[in-house]
């Protein structure tokens, strides 16, 4: 389908598909939207954004978990939404956004602008990857105690279940099994 196509054309087949146009990674946290990203940016010679660090910048809170303790996650929700516009107007970006980001209607409208791929990985991985680098900088899985795979694994197996029709969207979807 075409997320295959585009995962395994060269950059120079691609280009001229995406005619300028922005990519949205959009998917659960942990599935590599960040990572994935960087990557796909260096070999588009495209520009990279973090949708994240953007909101980071805008409200002047360097972390995320910060801004929903010193706010809220409604608070975050709506800056992500204006960073994300800002972003519509741009051309060749590769934007990471965050994991949320796929449940207001509004950032469609946006994103739509670019082409959305969704980084479909199965939850036992983001789990074990999230465990693995801790749960710290993502306020939604955090834990004070207790087994950090177990308790990202029950929390993100419950908002999968709100996301998975929003994440199905997309234009396109990379299943990134495989590579687990
Ligand atoms: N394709 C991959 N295979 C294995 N580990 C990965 C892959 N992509 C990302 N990771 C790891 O998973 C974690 C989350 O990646 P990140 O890019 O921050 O995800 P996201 O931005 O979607 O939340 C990081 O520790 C990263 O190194
Ligand atoms: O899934 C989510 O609701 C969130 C994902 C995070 O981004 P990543 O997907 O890059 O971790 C970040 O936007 C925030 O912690 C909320
Ligand atoms: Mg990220």
């Amino acid at each position: 389908d075409n997320a295959m196509v585009f995962a395994f054309q060269k950059a120079e087949d691609v280009l001229p598909y995406l005619n300028d146009r922005c990519v949205y990674l959009v998917g659960m946290m942990g599935s590599g939207k960040t990572t994935v990203g960087k990557i796909i940016a260096e070999v588009l010679g495209y520009s990279f954004f973090d949708s994240d660090k953007l909101v980071e910048q805008s409200v002047g809170i360097p972390s995320v978990a910060e801004i929903f303790q010193v706010h809220s996650e409604a608070f975050f929700r709506d800056n992500e939404s204006e960073v994300l516009r800002d972003l519509s107007s741009m051309h060749r970006l590769i934007v990471a956004t965050g994991g949320g980001a796929v449940i207001r209607p509004i950032n469609w409208s946006y994103m739509r602008k670019g082409l959305t791929i969704w980084l479909d990985v199965p939850l036992d991985a983001l789990a074990r990857r999230i465990a693995a680098v801790g749960t710290a900088s993502r306020p939604l899985l955090h834990q004070e105690s207790g087994d950090p795979y177990a308790k990202a694994y029950a929390k993100l197996t419950a908002l999968f279940e709100q996301r998975m029709d929003s994440y199905a969207n997309a234009d396109a979807r990379v299943s990134l099994e495989i590579f687990t």
